[in-house]
């Protein structure tokens, strides 16, 4: 693909988000604590403060079954359908389109009580890396989100306090063909998700009332959105 002003950013912010979110979260010692489970999805943050400010990072890994990486990725990362499935979104704007694989997004998410509304910019990124160069490798599919500026949009001018995040959804496509050498169905495939996020709330907000937040509002996020994508693909071929 022709290379745009940011390729060197995104090329370098999604190598590094692709390798951290392939470290599993490993053992109980390793500071990341589990604090939501609903079925095969596990949810794990480590508490981390910066200038006492909540910036916990985030790792979740779920196993949803009857939907590929890619079918994962598309729904997360095209414009037209989020409001479908971000229930937290009060406005989204596509500032550029910058290829068809990157977009600049401005986002403002709902007022939570007590903090101030949130606004973020991020370029958003999808990528496939098949793993035709090693034969075992796994094949990705990915979307990185990651915070950038905006000459019109200067952080903090309105209402909103400005947000600043690098996330990652990574993807890998599991397929048991069927014994009888009958074509692929949607019961022979599942997918392997993990979602990473790291988000510094900008100006303060009560540690308290962020770690709530995030409590409530992360695996509702991740169990609302695939079961989007389960919805949305349900009828349609397999797109792999
Ligand atoms: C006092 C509230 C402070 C900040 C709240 C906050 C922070 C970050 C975000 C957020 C989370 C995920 C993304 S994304 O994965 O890129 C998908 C595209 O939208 C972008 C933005 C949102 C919200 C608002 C509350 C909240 C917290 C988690 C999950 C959902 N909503």
């Amino acid at each position: 693909a022709s290379h745009h002003r940011l390729w060197s950013e995104i090329d370098n912010v999604v190598k590094q988000q692709v390798a951290w979110a392939r470290l599993g979260v490993g053992e109980s010692g390793t500071g990341w604590q589990l604090f939501a489970e609903d079925g095969e999805m596990r949810m794990y943050r480590r508490e981390e403060e910066v200038d006492g400010m909540v910036v916990d990072p985030l790792k979740a890994v779920h196993i949803v079954k009857g939907i590929t990486g890619h079918e994962v990725c598309h729904y997360f990362f095209s414009p037209q359908y989020r409001y479908d499935w971000e229930t937290t979104l009060e406005q989204m704007t596509v500032l550029e389109t910058i290829s068809e694989d990157t977009c600049l997004f401005l986002q403002t998410h709902k007022r939570i009580w007590p903090a101030s509304q949130r606004d973020v910019i991020f370029w958003s990124h999808l990528r496939h890396l098949p793993n035709d160069q090693d034969r075992d490798g796994p094949d990705i599919w990915t979307v990185v989100n990651h915070s950038t500026e905006h000459k019109d949009y200067p952080a903090n001018a309105g209402k909103c306090v400005r947000i600043y995040l690098t996330v990652c959804m990574l993807c890998q496509t599991r397929v048991n063909p069927p014994k009888d050498g009958a074509p692929i169905s949607r019961d022979d495939i599942s997918c392997k998700i993990t979602y990473c996020s790291v988000v510094n709330p900008g100006g303060w907000a009560p540690a308290s009332v962020l770690r709530a937040v995030y409590k409530r509002e992360y695996p509702k996020f991740l169990k609302r959105f695939t079961a989007y994508v389960t919805n949305q693909t349900k009828d349609k071929s397999i797109m792999f």
